[in-house]
């Protein structure tokens, strides 16, 4: 297990905000992530949810601009979010926005040149879900997922894969079938190869197709989003729900973009959603 450097750490509403970074045994290389600890008596174990940020996004961005930490430090819920992708020199990258660093889409990677760096997939679900049970007064019994675009994905397809794990899945503006967007084309192609059947345990709505099952799935989606109708596709993903029974919430916010000012505004109605299943 390796150990953890501390970047910052500031009290707010009565917890700490830290940021932190360690050497990743699945990613090679150096990984740096945010945790928001509320107030709490000593000894006592907080539920944990995980926030997985979308394309160009770092553990920064919702830390910065999601305004989760007022009603997470009432509810008493640990926050921690990951970087979206190994990142530094020696690491591939792409030109474009939407593959290589900062996009890592939650995968692990089977071809060149990103294979030995980009497993996203076991760092979410093995390797820092450990480190975080190791250094933080967290109740690993009692763990939910959700994030943004990408990273709305990434918790669909990770929540969906771990039901066991997590008992909470939500998204904000998710890629909800990496299948039928071309995000997802270019990111799984250029990850795992041209043979889509490799692409299914990363694409939400074919998990579902292929049997996965959550108790619920809570949504919210922008009416005025600019990725809305050539990458997010909801109704996608209300079809896949509905032919598998999962009961799903989708809220159409009218006139909301993609952007954090969405999220923050519909930020602690994921968190009580979250809260009332941990
Ligand atoms: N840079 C891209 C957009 C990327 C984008 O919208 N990223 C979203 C996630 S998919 C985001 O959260 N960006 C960072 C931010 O808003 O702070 C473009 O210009 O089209």
């Amino acid at each position: 297990m390796s150990s953890l450097t501390t970047i910052s750490e500031n009290k707010a509403f009565g917890g700490v905000q830290g940021v932190y970074s360690h050497a990743s045994a699945e990613t090679k290389t150096d990984m740096t992530f945010a945790v928001f600890v509320p107030g709490r008596e000593d000894g006592v174990k907080l539920p944990v949810l995980w926030y997985l940020s979308g394309l160009t996004c770092t553990h920064a961005n919702v830390m910065d601009k999601g305004e989760y930490r007022r009603l997470a430090s009432e509810l008493g819920l640990i926050i921690v979010c990951p970087d979206t992708s190994p990142r530094g020199e020696g690491v591939p990258d792409d030109e474009a926005y939407d593959m290589g660093q900062g996009a890592g889409f939650y995968v692990n990677a089977t071809e060149e040149p990103w294979a030995a760096n980009f497993r996203m997939r076991s760092y979410i679900e093995q390797e820092l879900p450990a480190l975080i049970a190791q250094q933080f007064p967290a109740d690993m019994e009692r763990q939910g997922i959700f994030g943004h675009s990408m990273g709305g994905h990434g918790a669909l397809t990770i929540g969906l894969r771990n039901p066991d794990r997590f008992k909470s899945v939500s998204a904000f503006a998710p890629i909800v079938s990496s299948l039928n967007c071309p995000w997802g084309h270019k990111a799984l192609g250029g990850y795992l190869g041209t043979d889509q059947s490799t692409w299914r345990d990363y694409d939400a709505c074919a998990l579902i197709e292929d049997g996965a099952r959550v108790a619920n799935i809570l949504v919210d989606q922008g009416t005025a989003d600019q990725f809305l109708e050539e990458q997010l596709k909801p109704d996608l993903l209300v079809a896949a729900c509905e032919r598998a029974a999962i009961p799903l919430t989708l809220n159409m916010r009218e006139g909301y973009d993609h952007s954090y000012f969405t999220i923050s505004t519909f930020m602690d109605d994921h968190l009580r959603w979250h809260a009332e299943r941990l």
